[in-house]
């Protein structure tokens, strides 16, 4: 199962969800916290975990069965019902573009969901696709362990000295040289590691 792990932007899309049982109610939060426009969940009942979010508008949900008479034009679909013959007629009708997810098919799937690991603007995604969703969720307790609380505060300062640097210095190679500095040791454990590295572009540029 080949498989290349990209970003997506969310931003604007919609989704519709068939089933709102335990792996929806695992998903559906993702797509939410990713920023997409509109979630529409197709489901007689609905997890208990999703009751807030329905409650506070943030899902639209369409209680009752889905039949394969149905067809849906959004961004993205996700089949996360217990019915694995719907699932696979609704593939079969799939709209052109449309990205599909299979909770019991991930082969058919277009997409997967990896582990994910977020600390601030860092994202550690990990899959061992499909092979052990188990072991997977023990290697993710074990990368926890080494990311260090002071990774969010760190990527904050980074991005600021980032557009700094792009704003002062026009030499890609002077560019190149002081956000690697930027990244020591030296500069981010500096009580007063900002002042450096205004010193540091000073330094350059003059
Ligand atoms: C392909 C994938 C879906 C995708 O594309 O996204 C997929 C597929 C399937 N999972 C199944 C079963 C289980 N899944 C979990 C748990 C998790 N499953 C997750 C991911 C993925 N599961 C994707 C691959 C990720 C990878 O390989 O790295 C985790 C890691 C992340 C998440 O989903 O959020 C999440 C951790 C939750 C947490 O952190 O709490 C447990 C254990 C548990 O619940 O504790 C079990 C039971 C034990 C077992 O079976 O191993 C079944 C069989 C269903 C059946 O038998 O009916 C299928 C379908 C199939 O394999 O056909
Ligand atoms: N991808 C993954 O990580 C995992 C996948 N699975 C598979 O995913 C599927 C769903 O698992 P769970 O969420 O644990 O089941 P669940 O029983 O918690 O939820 C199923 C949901 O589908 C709804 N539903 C059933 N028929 C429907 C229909 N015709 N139209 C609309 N909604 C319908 C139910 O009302 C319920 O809300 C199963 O096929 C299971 O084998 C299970 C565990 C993990």
């Amino acid at each position: 199962m080949k498989r290349l792990p990209i970003m997506l932007k969310l931003e604007g899309k919609t989704a519709a969800v068939v089933g709102a049982g335990k792996v929806a109610a695992r998903h559906i939060p993702k797509l939410l916290s990713a920023g997409i426009k509109e979630v529409m969940v197709y489901s007689p009942s609905l997890d208990q975990s999703l009751a807030g979010y329905h409650d506070h508008s943030q899902i639209i949900w369409i209680k009752g069965e889905i039949s394969e008479r149905h067809s849906f034009d959004t961004d993205l679909l996700l089949l996360t019902s217990t019915n694995h013959e719907l699932h696979q007629r609704l593939l079969e009708q799939r709209k052109p573009g449309q990205l599909i997810y299979l909770a019991d098919d991930p082969v058919a799937s277009d997409i997967h969901f990896p582990i994910t690991i977020t600390r601030g603007e860092l994202s550690v995604a990990l899959s061992t696709n499909g092979s052990s969703p188990t072991y997977a969720k023990q290697l993710k307790e074990k990368i926890e362990e080494c990311l260090t609380d002071e990774i969010e505060g760190d990527l904050i300062f980074l991005d600021k000295v980032r557009r700094q640097v792009q704003e002062a210095v026009s030499e890609p190679s002077q560019r190149k040289q002081l956000l690697r500095q930027a990244t020591s040791e030296k500069v981010l454990r500096n009580k007063d590691r900002d002042t450096l590295m205004k010193q540091m572009i000073d330094d350059v540029i003059h």
